[in-house]
């Protein structure tokens, strides 16, 4: 999750979701603003507009780091920097200032996760009133930062050396990363955070150093990352769309007004959802389906030119863990038992302060999915796009319904992997956060995140490209 990138949404101090705003939305969509504005909050994602692009030279950091300069014209993909070995690599961390020390956070320790929990509740989203704050379960760390392969010195922190404060944070974890079909041995980076306190004094450069450092020592030369922030350069760009579930409850915290000429019962019954799920052989998953899972998903992604290769232990973690963070489902045939679908998705609340009904918004993230629904056509073949476009439809409707039961109130995705296709039909709204996608150390020709260029609209002819969801 990362920031005032990821909201709504999550990631990034997030990078997460934003606003339901309309431009393929309807009228009445176009007309609840504050709806919108709460939307944006979650997803704290900013607009990605030239303002916010400062000139290659203006980024004083990021000039000095191994990434592609914007206007760079990518021919040969690949590392930008090959030379090192870990033994280039210093041993040492960076220094820092004198008041401040290095550690590492126990993600065992009950009094750790806690110090992790106050620095990006309090500090990781950026809201100009700070009514929403991420409410992060401790199981959600457990869950984000302890995959398979995960290494306590990829836990970075910095405390206040006199009294032990947790001030700043930065995480890697390991990923195989498979960009057009070659693999990349590589880390994702997540949840960047500086205590408010001590912003704009140049510590996210030593941070990010730092981390290298770790991950370099490690003998690993790429990283992933996202954040709503334009930094040199993305790989794609996706954009945050949002499913209300809970109208009413999102009218209640204020943040709805009515369109005009709409009643609020109007505005209710357009997202009604039923409460029984649809799909026949719908079920939860468990872990004697994993093998099946992973054969159905690495097909799937095919289709994609940016993946995650998951081995069977992390599609393990990642999909079946603790149900109050990460909800899987599979549809299995009655007859052949065999598995034809799975999607699932990731729970991060809010807390709402200062409000008298509510103090707490429930949000779902999707992350993976697939189906075998036409796997055998080619992927732009008119015939297997009707059939995923209705198949896609069934899944996330179902999932739409069980986040209701789960009291969830808005239902966030992106417009990467074939998310296009069941946007619209089923009351998505387009958010104004944005998303961008970064490789350190490595050339990569762009990756489409399923925006139009020009109008930044769902490209629902051509979709996306970009098969990873990061938190
Ligand atoms: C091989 C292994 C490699 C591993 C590393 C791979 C790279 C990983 C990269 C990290 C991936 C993180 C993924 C996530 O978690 S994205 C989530 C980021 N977190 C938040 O948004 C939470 C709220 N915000 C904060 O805590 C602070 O504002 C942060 C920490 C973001 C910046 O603190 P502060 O505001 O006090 O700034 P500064 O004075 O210390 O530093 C200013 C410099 O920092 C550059 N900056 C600002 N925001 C970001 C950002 N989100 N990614 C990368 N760089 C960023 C900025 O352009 C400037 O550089 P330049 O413009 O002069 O060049």
């Amino acid at each position: 999750m990362s920031s005032a990138d990821k909201s709504g949404g999550s990631k990034n101090g997030s990078k997460s979701g934003s606003g339901s705003s309309s431009n393929s939305g309807s009228n009445s969509d176009k007309k609840s603003k504050n709806i919108e504005d709460l939307l944006k909050l979650l997803s704290m994602s900013q607009e990605l507009t030239e303002v916010q692009k400062k000139e290659m030279e203006d980024y004083k950091f990021w000039k000095t780091q191994p990434v592609p300069k914007f206007d760079e014209k990518i021919i040969k993909e690949g590392a930008i920097d090959s030379d090192k070995t870990p033994d280039d690599i210093p041993n040492e961390p960076l220094p820092l200032l004198k008041d401040f020390e290095w550690c590492e956070v126990d993600l065992d320790s009950k009094e750790e996760i806690d110090d992790l929990f106050t620095l990006l509740h309090e500090n990781y989203v950026e809201h100009q009133d700070a009514t929403f704050r991420f409410n992060y379960p401790p199981e959600f760390f457990q869950w984000a930062l302890k995959p398979p392969g995960w290494l306590r010195q990829w836990n970075v922190g910095v405390r206040v050396r006199t009294t032990g404060k947790l001030v700043a944070f930065i995480s890697a974890i390991p990923t195989n990363l498979k960009i057009r079909g070659k693999s990349i041995k590589s880390v994702e980076i997540n949840f960047l955070c500086i205590h408010k306190k001590l912003r704009t004094k140049r510590l996210a450069p030593v941070l990010i150093k730092e981390i290298t450092r770790r991950v370099n020592k490690e003998n690993i030369w790429q990283a992933m990352y996202t954040a709503g922030v334009v930094l040199p350069s993305p790989i794609s760009v996706c954009r945050y769309n949002h499913r209300p579930i809970n109208w009413s409850k999102l009218y209640d915290v204020g943040f709805s007004h009515l369109p005009e000429n709409i009643t609020k019962t109007q505005m209710i019954s357009k997202y009604i959802l039923p409460s029984n799920t649809i799909i026949e052989g719908l079920r939860k998953i468990k872990f004697q389906d994993i093998e099946q899972v992973s054969k159905l998903f690495a097909d799937y992604n095919k289709n994609f030119e940016l993946v995650q290769d998951f081995s069977i232990e992390e599609l393990k973690h990642w999909l079946i863990g603790d149900e109050k963070v990460i909800q899987t489902y599979v549809v299995e045939n009655p007859i052949t038992k065999k598995i034809t679908d799975f999607f699932s998705f990731y729970l991060l609340p809010f807390t709402v302060l200062n409000n008298p009904l509510h103090k707490e918004l429930g949000i779902a993230y999707l992350f993976y999915y697939a189906s075998d629904c036409c796997l055998d056509k080619p992927r732009f073949d008119p015939e297997a796009t009707k059939l995923l476009s209705k198949r896609l439809k069934s899944l996330i409707n179902d999932a739409l319904i069980i986040s209701k039961n789960l009291k969830i109130d808005v239902f966030n995705a992106l417009t990467s992997q074939d998310n296009n296709l069941f946007l619209e039909p089923l009351k998505f709204g387009p958010g104004d956060g944005f998303l961008n996608f970064y490789l350190f150390n490595y050339r990569s020709k762009k990756i489409n995140g399923g925006m139009k260029e020009d109008t930044r609209e769902w490209d629902i002819e051509n979709r996306s490209n970009v098969g990873i969801v990061m938190l």
